[in-house]
């Protein structure tokens, strides 16, 4: 029997922009940029885990929104759930506090400017469509990239 661990992922948005994390540890995913979160404790909710997760690494007051439908499959055991979060009011900036050391806020047209873990850019692309369909990020996919094609004109 195999047992799948969830990971939850936070699409922290904030101001129009995507939080991405970079990875200190462990060495094969050092250096590379992920949604930051962690594995869902026995018997917590997965929002509960996300809003623990964002806490501990980054030090910051988030309250989960919703799932983005879709589940990615990552190293086994593990499986990527992704929730929107964002910051309550009060709460500090987050910083690269654990598992991290740098951090960006990404802006519609910066979304593939870092490098994602490879498993993660299924996810993120989902993610942006999830939150372009609610009015809030949209980009086009890696390798796809049009400048200023998000740029409306004439408003
Ligand atoms: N948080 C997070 N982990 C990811 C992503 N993509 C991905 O492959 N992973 C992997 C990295 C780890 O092997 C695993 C999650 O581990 P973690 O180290 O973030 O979780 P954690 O804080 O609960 O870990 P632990 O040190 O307490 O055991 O999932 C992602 O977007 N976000």
């Amino acid at each position: 029997m195999s047992e799948r661990i969830v990971v939850v992922g936070a699409a922290l948005v904030d101001d129009g922009r995507l939080l991405a994390a970079r990875r200190s540890a462990p060495v094969e995913l050092a250096g590379r940029w992920e949604l930051p979160g962690g594995k869902v404790e026995p018997g917590e909710s997965a929002d509960a885990a996300l809003v623990r997760e964002l806490r501990e690494e980054l030090g910051v007051d988030a309250e989960a929104g919703g799932r983005v439908p879709g589940e990615w499959p990552l190293k086994s055991p593990y499986v990527l759930h992704v929730w929107t979060a964002r910051l309550r009011p009060g709460s500090a900036a987050p910083e690269p506090l654990e598992d991290h050391d740098e951090l960006r806020w990404l802006g519609p047209g910066e979304i593939w400017d870092v490098h994602w873990l490879d498993q993660d850019v299924p996810a993120v692309r989902q993610t942006l469509a999830h939150l372009g369909a609610a009015g809030g990020l949209t980009s086009s996919g890696p390798g796809s990239s049009r400048p200023g094609a998000e740029e409306v004109p004439g408003a």
